[in-house]
C-alpha cells in the first residue's frame, strides 16, 4: 500500500487492512462449434482496491483503455497484472479509474480446445472502511456507505441476474 500512498500523495493512508479474496478460474476447453461472439468472461470491473492477476499462455483477456478501445492483455511471462478496482476509484476520486476488461475465445483452434487458467487476488478495504474520496474530509451530517455495503451491493447486483 505504500506505492499507493506515495504515487497519489496521500498523507493519511486510511486503508488499515486489506482483505484478499482469491480466485482460481478454470475456464474449459471448447470442444465443439460455438457461435460467434462467445466469450469467456463478460465485460466488468472488479469491485475492491486492486486485483493482482496470473494467466497462463491462452490469452483472451482484453482490458479497456481511456478511449474506449479494447487493448489485449497478451501474457507475459513472469509478469503480473494489476486491475484498478471501484473502491479505488472511488478513494482517488476518479484519478485512478477501475478497469473493464474480459476474457474472449481464442480464434486460434488449438488455444479453443485447451483449458485456460488464471488466478486472481482480489484487494479490498476491510469492511469497516467508509468508502469515499481520500481528499475529502468526513462530514458528520453524512452517512457513508462501508466497504462491507459496497461489496455486498455489487455481488447482490450481479448475481441477482
Ligand atoms: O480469468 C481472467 O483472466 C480474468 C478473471 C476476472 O476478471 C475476474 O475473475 O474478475
Ligand atoms: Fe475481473
Amino acid at each position: 500500500m505504500e506505492f499507493l500512498k506515495k504515487s497519489l500523495k496521500i498523507s493519511e493512508y486510511k486503508v488499515k487492512y486489506e482483505k484478499v479474496l482469491i480466485l482460481l478460474l478454470h475456464y474449459p476447453p471448447i470442444p465443439f462449434e460455438i457461435p460467434e461472439n462467445c466469450i469467456r468472461c463478460a465485460e466488468h470491473t472488479d469491485y475492491g482496491t486492486f486485483t493482482i492477476l496470473f494467466q497462463d499462455n491462452m490469452g483472451g483477456l482484453e482490458v479497456k483503455n481511456r478511449n474506449n478501445e479494447w487493448v489485449q492483455a497478451h501474457p507475459v511471462p513472469g509478469a503480473l497484472l494489476v486491475n484498478v478496482g471501484e473502491i479505488l476509484q472511488k478513494f482517488t476520486s476518479g484519478r485512478l479509474r477501475a478497469t473493464p476488461h474480459r476474457v474472449l475465445i481464442p480464434e486460434e483452434e488449438r488455444r479453443k480446445r485447451c483449458p485456460r487458467k488464471s488466478m486472481a487476488f482480489f484487494l479490498s478495504p476491510d469492511y469497516e472502511v467508509i468508502v469515499k474520496p481520500f481528499e475529502e474530509p468526513k462530514d458528520e451530517t453524512k452517512s457513508y456507505q462501508t466497504s462491507r455495503d459496497y461489496l455486498c451491493s455489487r455481488l447482490v447486483s450481479t448475481y441477482t441476474h
